[in-house]
């Protein structure tokens, strides 16, 4: 078997403990098959960057570089999360593009490319992730890399219309077809790439997924929805009752029912909506009063983006509105919690929860979903409130799956969520446990190189 290497800009090292979905799932998948691990070492320097950093942890190798505070700016805060980002999340009107940090996004995938060549074997599997690292597997072309490349993009792609409003797009996207093999999470993520190739790319798809590229290069595309680690987390979940956070938290709440809410504190995800509609459920559900407690986890992230910044005071002042006008001396509805708490305490808080509450207005898949319902208890699980705007919605067709827009929609799911009977509720949890059981992160990871093998 040839050896893998991952690259992402994020690289979850021993000791990280950060939120975000591809670092816990790729933590996952190179665990079972071990291989080198490439991307940003989550420093910046003020002068030109060293040599990778190297450390090994049992079968996982990882090969860390530093960047230029500048190159960070513009690759990471800039061109990535300025830019990118709200474009791929369908928020043409966040979109801000500037060519000086476009110049700076290429840099690091330029000095990305360079760092990584040298470290490769002509028999590796090289799998680059996400949105940060479009540009690269051309760029290690260009180098002679000749290697099987893969590329996954763990968020949407929106429509056609959307992607060629951004200046270059045809430079940038058309760079994937030095791949062979592009992974989207769902088939409409799919079937908007193949358009874009078509209507504004230049390229042709020759059959669903086989496109040929600009320069005549042929590659492979294909649906792949990323998953977690199922058992996993069920048998975590099960022994994150006896420790003390979530003996604590249960102990806290008690008699009343909890909903959970876990997001990185990002506009994608929909908070604003979703406080307002559970505002909205705590008026339209008087019968409901003081029954159940909403505790949101939102760690802050991407904190030197103003788009985030000014999300963190809207909720600051949100939570306090909801709390000010519906709180009682023995009861506060909403608890609002700013730190990450790390993962394996999470499953215990999921478990605690009757209520998951999922509401993006867009979301790649949206992992938190997938691990609320493997951490239920079998016996007695908890109802998912699903946005339909979630890759995850899907799969997860027995959650009660809602608009985010719709704020009464969104009240009124929250409220049959906390009322459902228990067979009603074993019923859709069995259906979405098992279809999770055979689609873990492992079958993820089997799926997308067997197709990178075969392409
Ligand atoms: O690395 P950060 O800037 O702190 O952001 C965290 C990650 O956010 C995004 O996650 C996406 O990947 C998940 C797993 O496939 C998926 O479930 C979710 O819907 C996506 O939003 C981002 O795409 C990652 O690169 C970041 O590491
Ligand atoms: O305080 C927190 C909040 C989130 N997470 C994890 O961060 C990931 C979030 O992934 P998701 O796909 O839902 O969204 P992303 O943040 O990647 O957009 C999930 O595995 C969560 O369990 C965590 O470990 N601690």
């Amino acid at each position: 078997m040839s050896r893998l290497v991952v690259v992402s800009n994020r690289v979850a090292l021993p000791d990280e403990t950060r939120a975000g979905g591809l670092a816990i799932a790729l933590r996952a998948a190179l665990k079972e098959r071990g291989g080198l691990w490439f991307g940003w070492s989550g420093r910046t320097v003020k002068d030109v960057p060293g040599p990778v950093h190297t450390l090994a942890d049992g079968n996982v190798q990882y090969a860390t570089l530093d960047l230029l505070r500048e190159d960070h700016e513009q690759y990471y805060n800039g061109f990535s999360n300025r830019t990118l980002w709200p474009l791929l999340h369908f928020r043409l009107d966040m979109v801000d593009y500037d060519r000086a940090i476009y110049a700076g996004y290429r840099r690091v995938n330029a000095l990305f490319a360079e760092r990584l060549a040298p470290l490769l074997r002509d028999d590796d599997t090289v799998w680059i992730h996400d949105y940060h690292l479009i540009p690269l597997a051309a760029l290690l072309r260009e180098r002679g890399i000749g290697c099987r490349i893969g590329f996954f993009l763990h968020v949407p792609l929106p429509s056609s219309d959307l992607v060629a409003a951004l200046p270059e797009h045809g430079r940038l996207f058309s760079a994937l077809s030095a791949c062979d093999l592009v992974g989207f999470q769902t088939q409409r993520d799919l079937e908007r790439f193949q358009d874009y190739m078509r209507l504004f790319g230049h390229g042709r798809v020759l059959e669903p997924g086989l496109i040929e590229g600009p320069g005549g290069r042929r590659f492979r595309a294909g649906a792949f929805p990323i998953s977690i680690d199922t058992a996993h987390i069920a048998s975590q979940a099960a022994a994150a009752v006896n420790k003390p956070a979530v003996r604590d938290l249960r102990t806290s709440l008690a008699p009343r029912q909890m909903a959970i809410g876990v997001d990185r504190l990002d506009y994608s995800k929909g908070l604003p909506e979703r406080f307002s509609a559970f505002k909205r459920y705590l008026t339209r559900h008087p019968d409901q009063r003081g029954r159940l407690t909403y505790l949101q986890i939102a760690p802050v992230s991407r904190g030197d983006v103003d788009a985030y910044r000014n999300l963190r005071h809207e909720l600051e002042r949100s939570a306090g509105h909801i709390n000010g006008s519906h709180a009682e001396p023995d009861w506060t509805p909403l608890r609002y919690v700013n730190r990450n708490v790390p993962h394996a305490t999470l499953t215990g808080f999921y478990r605690a929860a009757r209520v998951g509450i999922v509401t993006p207005l867009r979301d790649g898949m949206n992992l938190v979903a997938k691990e609320y319902v493997a951490a239920q208890d079998p016996a007695d699980p908890g109802v998912l409130v699903l946005s339909i705007f979630a890759g995850a919605a899907r799969e997860l067709d027995q959650a009660l799956l809602i608009n985010p827009y719709d704020l009464d929609g969104v009240a009124d799911a929250i409220a049959s969520a906390a009322t459902m009977p228990r067979d009603r509720r074993i019923e859709r949890w069995h259906a979405m446990m098992e279809h999770l059981r055979a689609h873990d992160i492992a079958a993820w990871r089997r799926d997308f190189l067997q197709a990178l093998d075969a392409a």
